[in-house]
């Protein structure tokens, strides 16, 4: 979805009033939504305290925390303002609680949820007092307890608008967007402060008719913004999609499996990783038994078989040039979805093969990958960075980070919402391209396809991370794996 100014945001929800939409009904549809979400990701916590601004951010925590109470957990609120500077909606959503939550204010347990209903779209400038020490005592909580701090719409004392982070800002694990995302909240400068992100979508407030505020639009891929397939009854494995897979080295034979892993669990039909002769004992031994291993020396193999997309270079290593030359060839000629990652890209960038970047391929690079094969993302920010390069060559391009960017040629570039701090460990871009080239298989457009993918890897493991023996140190691609089903159905 397109993202918005707090300025348009604002005009946006006085349209909507004009219409006779009214204010109480959005807030507690976004409490109820906000409610949801966090029972969505924690859903094994118990205790919540929210900290609460005078304006209506702060009743969106309280409608929220109201839903929570009802449900059985143990809530309370933190709150320096008089009641009578409150909004009076807000005033009223405090009622609705309990005033005795006012009286008998409570500080976070260990391991609790703590939200942030300070400040949201109507937000000025640097954080002031009393707000200032609520902000300081949630990041204290949040560290020393080890709790989960939730941002009502924005983090407190982030521009919404530009992203820019004030002494004593919010840190948030979660930002929980209300109806539209905020422009500033993609900001790479905020990114710390975001976390990953969710949408509330309100049905009275959408971005038609809006202008984007910058040249190229800048959306965020959420669950609400990605349509999932479904199968007509009597569809067999070689509609299901074909993929072949070139992966895998001397010492990096998890990188192969864990990419063929799951290309067959994106609902890929059947999946063929080639493999050199001599890995070929070992691979089988550690591949799930539904994948075909094909012994080879020769890429041709790539072109030979009916495959609907391909898969390049997880695991590769730095093959002899021969097989390089091999490799280059097969890009050069197929016409299919071709997925090039990890140390294919490396080769390329080495060879100056750029001319390799056609239409039909989808390149993931993380940063030094990219720097490698575009030396001038070093000199410009992530999103610039995804602009130049998109204009410049033709190929989809997933630009891996804490915010993964997708885009292509003049396509908004597309934040991703998803993902954890949990997901920097071994094997993850692995699963990432077998994802995309299972789903690209499957007829997914190659821009979709990496949207959906990288949606569905960041979802995997925040819903990893709800489960008592996985935790941020322990989680493995392994387990994203594992979780993609709950993933997938978090999207229906
Ligand atoms: N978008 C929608 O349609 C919906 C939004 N909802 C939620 O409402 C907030 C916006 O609520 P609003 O009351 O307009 O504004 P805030 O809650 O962000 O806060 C305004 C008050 O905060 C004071 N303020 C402003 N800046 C600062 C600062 N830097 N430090 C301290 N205090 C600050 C401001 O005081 P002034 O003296 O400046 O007037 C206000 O008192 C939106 O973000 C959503 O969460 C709805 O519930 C659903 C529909
Ligand atoms: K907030």
């Amino acid at each position: 979805m397109l993202s918005v100014t707090c300025q348009q945001m604002q005009d946006i929800e006085a349209a909507s009033f004009k219409q006779g939409h009214k204010p109480e009904s959005l807030m507690e549809q976004a409490g109820a939504g906000i409610a949801k979400t966090i029972l969505h990701y924690f859903p094994n916590k118990r205790n919540a305290v929210a900290y609460l601004g005078r304006g209506h951010n702060a009743g969106d925590a309280l409608v929220a925390l109201r839903i929570l109470r009802d449900l059985g957990w143990q809530v309370g609120i933190r709150c320096e303002n008089a009641l009578h500077e409150l909004a009076p909606l807000t005033r009223r959503k405090l009622r609705e609680l309990g005033d005795d939550f006012y009286y008998n204010q409570k500080r976070p347990e260990k391991d609790s949820i703590i939200l942030d209903g300070l400040l949201g779209i109507g937000a000025k400038g640097p954080l002031r007092e009393p707000l200032a020490l609520l902000a300081g005592e949630m990041n204290h909580h949040r560290v020393q307890g080890r709790s989960n701090t939730i941002a009502m719409d924005i983090p407190s004392g982030i521009n919404g608008d530009t992203g820019e982070v004030y002494d004593g800002a919010v840190i948030a694990d979660l930002t929980i967007t209300i109806a539209i995302p905020k422009t500033g909240l993609l900001s790479q400068n905020a990114v710390n402060h975001v976390g990953s992100l969710a949408l509330v979508p309100l049905e009275a407030l959408t971005p038609e008719n809006i202008q984007p505020s910058q040249p190229r639009p800048l959306h965020l891929t959420t669950r609400h913004s990605i349509k999932r397939k479904r199968r007509s009854f009597d569809t067999h494995k070689g509609q299901a999609g074909r993929v072949g897979i070139w992966a895998g080295s001397e010492g990096m034979l998890g990188a192969a499996s864990l990419c063929a892993e799951a290309a067959i669990r994106s609902g890929a039909g059947l999946v063929t990783l080639f493999t050199p002769p001599t890995l070929y004992a070992a691979l089988a031994s550690i591949t799930p038994r539904e994948i075909i291993i094909t012994p080879s020396i020769n890429p041709q193999d790539l072109l030979k078989s009916r495959f609907d997309a391909l898969v390049i270079g997880p695991g590769l290593g730095s093959p002899v040039a021969s097989l390089a030359e091999k490799l280059f060839a097969v890009i050069q000629e197929t016409e299919l979805p071709c997925v090039l990652d990890a140390d294919m890209l490396n080769l390329i960038a080495r060879e100056k093969r750029l001319d390799l970047f056609r239409k039909n391929t989808i390149l993931t690079p993380h940063p030094g990958e990219m720097a490698r094969i575009y030396p001038a993302s070093e000199h410009f920010s992530r999103v610039p960075t995804a602009d130049n390069f998109t204009s410049e060559y033709s190929s989809t391009l997933l630009y891996k980070g804490a915010r993964t960017l997708v885009a292509w040629e003049a396509s908004p570039i597309y934040h991703n919402s998803t993902g954890t701090p949990a997901m920097a460990t071994a094997g993850q871009g692995d699963v990432l391209s077998g994802l995309i080239g299972g789903l690209c298989a499957q007829g997914y457009p190659n821009l979709e396809a990496a949207r959906l993918a990288a949606w569905l890897c960041g979802e995997a493991c925040q819903l990893a991370l709800r489960e008592s023996h996985i935790t941020e140190e322990t989680l493995t691609a392994s387990d994203t794996i594992a979780h993609l089903a709950q993933a997938f159905d978090a999207l229906t």
